[in-house]
Order: C-alpha cells, then sequence, then structure tokens
C-alpha cells in the first residue's frame, strides 16, 4: 500500500525538497505550510510529473489547524504514515532587542508546532493495527547544528532548537511501546530562502554585504560548502523509510562537519 507523509513548511526550502524526495521515494505526500499558494505550486509541481500529493493550509502555532491537516491528509490520501514537523522560523535576536512578542512567536512555531506536529500524528497512529514490535509511524523533527552548539545572534532561534532535540529523546522514550519511532534532523547552512535572509541580517548588523554573512556561517563546515536542500531530504527519507526502523530518539547531523557528537 502506499505510505502517506505530511510535510509541514513544505511549500519552500528543505521542507519543499523534502516532499519531493518522499514522493520520489512513492510516498504520497501531503504539502502543510501557511502559504497555500505554494504549497499548492509545489504540490501541483508533483501532481504534474505524476506523483500523489496534496496542498493544505497549515499554521503550525495552532493545534486545531494541525490536527485538521493530519485529518484531511487521512482522508485524501488514505492512511497516515510519517509526519515532518519541519516549519520553522529564524528570525537574528541580539538579546537587548528581544521583546515577549518574539519570544511567544518563535515559540509557538519552532517548539509548539513540533509539539502539535507529534500529537495529531499519534493520534492517527494509534488507530492502526499493530503487530509485535512492528513500527506503525515516524515522526521526523527539523532542529539544526544551532540545536547543538550555541549559534551568536540566534538566542531564541538556537534554544528552540536545542528544545527540538529534547523534546524528540522525551516523545522517542513515550511513543517506542506504540510501535511509534521519533528522530530528529539537523541541518548546518543550506540554500534556502531562510538561511539567506539570517545571512543578510547578521551582514547587516556588522555592516557588511550578504554574502560576508554566508561566508561567515560557511567558514565551520568541514567539507568546505553549503548545503543544498537535497542532501538534507535524502537523510529524512532515510530517517521516513523501514532501514531506519531501529533508530529512535537520534538527532541525525547534516551539516557537513559543523559539529561532531
Ligand atoms: N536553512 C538552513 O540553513 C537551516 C534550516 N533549518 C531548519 O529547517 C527547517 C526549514 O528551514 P528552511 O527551509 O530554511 O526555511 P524557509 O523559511 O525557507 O521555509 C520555511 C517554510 O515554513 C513555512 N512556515 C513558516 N511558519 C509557518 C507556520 N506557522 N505554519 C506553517 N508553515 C510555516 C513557510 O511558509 C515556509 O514555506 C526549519 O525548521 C529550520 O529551522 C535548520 C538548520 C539550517
Ligand atoms: C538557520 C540555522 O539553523 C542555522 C544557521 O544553523
Amino acid at each position: 500500500m502506499t505510505k502517506v507523509a505530511l510535510v509541514t513548511g513544505g511549500a519552500q526550502g528543505i521542507g519543499q525538497a523534502i516532499v519531493q524526495r518522499l514522493a520520489t521515494d512513492g510516498f504520497a505526500v501531503a504539502v502543510a505550510d501557511l502559504n497555500l499558494e505554494l504549497a499548492k505550486q509545489t504540490a501541483f509541481e508533483l501532481t504534474t510529473a505524476g506523483k500523489q500529493a496534496i496542498a493544505l493550509k497549515v499554521d503550525v502555532r495552532d493545534q486545531n489547524s494541525v490536527t485538521a491537516a493530519v485529518q484531511k491528509t487521512v482522508s485524501a490520501l488514505g492512511g497516515f504514515d510519517v509526519i515532518v514537523n519541519n516549519a520553522g522560523i529564524g528570525p537574528t535576536t541580539p538579546i537587548q532587542t528581544i521583546t515577549p512578542e518574539q519570544f511567544d512567536q518563535i515559540y509557538q512555531i519552532n517548539v509548539g508546532g513540533v509539539v502539535w506536529g507529534i500529537q495529531a500524528a499519534v493520534a492517527q497512529f494509534k488507530k492502526k493495527p499493530r503487530r509485535e514490535h512492528e513500527i506503525i509511524g515516524k515522526i521526523i523533527n527539523a532542529t539544526s547544528q544551532a540545536g547543538v552548539v550555541g549559534n551568536p545572534n540566534l538566542l531564541l532561534y538556537s534554544s528552540t532548537k536545542f528544545a527540538v532535540r529534547g523534546l524528540t529523546q522525551v516523545a522517542a522514550r513515550d511513543l517506542a511501546k506504540d510501535g511509534i519511532t521519533v528522530n530528529a534532523f539537523a541541518p548546518g547552512i543550506v540554500k534556502t530562502p531562510m538561511m539567506y535572509d539570517i545571512a543578510h541580517q547578521v551582514s547587516r548588523h556588522a555592516g557588511k554585504d550578504d554574502n560576508w554573512g554566508m561566508q561567515t556561517f560557511a567558514k565551520n563546515i568541514a567539507l568546505g560548502r553549503l548545503s543544498e536542500p537535497a542532501e538534507v531530504a535524502a537523510a529524512v527519507s532515510f530517517l521516513a523509510s523501514s532501514d531506519s526502523d531501529y533508530i529512535t530518539g537520534h538527532t541525525l547531523e547534516v551539516d557537513g562537519g559543523m559539529q561532531f557528537n
């Protein structure tokens, strides 16, 4: 039977590369994003290429919105096997500029969105029949190299990504008995709209041009180059496949050698 995956923030950047890769792997995919127009475009490109895909509007801050997106996916695609909690935002936050509004927004999206995604996915997974020790659902969360080591200028962002690694470990322990694995992926510096925006902001604070910001981040990459979104998607493909059935609670770093643990 065709497996079904939902990817939040699937309309652009890393999320888009993930839906494209999972569709190529044979999944029917739900492209769930705040930006419905972009999500439709991504899904359209996949269906035109003969893949099974739908577009859904979701705001991951909103528990009901995430639950509804998962339920719509089940109705439209006939099952539910994998959720990739990928949506996130990455504003630079010099310490003295942080406001309560900014704090709420980034924690609600980057942490809250993952919690609601886990919750909604588990409710579906638990409806499935299961043989002893069978893996019936996979939860895959986006953290970051900035969730492995604190990154300058990113106090709120970095700390949300540490939280995602923590909650991935807790959920992995809580859900193992139900045949659900929970893992995370930690990209490095990936060529996406988010990363170009961060590089722009960091460069602006330093009074330099945008290229300076990107090169500053790139300095610590052992493999000596920035990452393509498809390279992150390849790691997520593994975490979504049965090849990773004996892995849970793990953060897979896909950063060209920025961090070694
Ligand atoms: N680009 C990079 O270098 C890195 C990115 N990451 C993480 O990977 C994930 C994807 O990042 P990128 O593709 O770079 O970001 P991006 O900004 O290019 O794309 C993010 C997508 O999430 C969607 N989104 C934002 N808020 C949302 C909400 N409330 N509800 C639903 N969708 C929402 C946006 O509309 C967009 O389509 C994020 O969690 C990010 O923190 C981690 C490490 C490095
Ligand atoms: C955006 C991000 O996750 C970085 C810089 O690691």
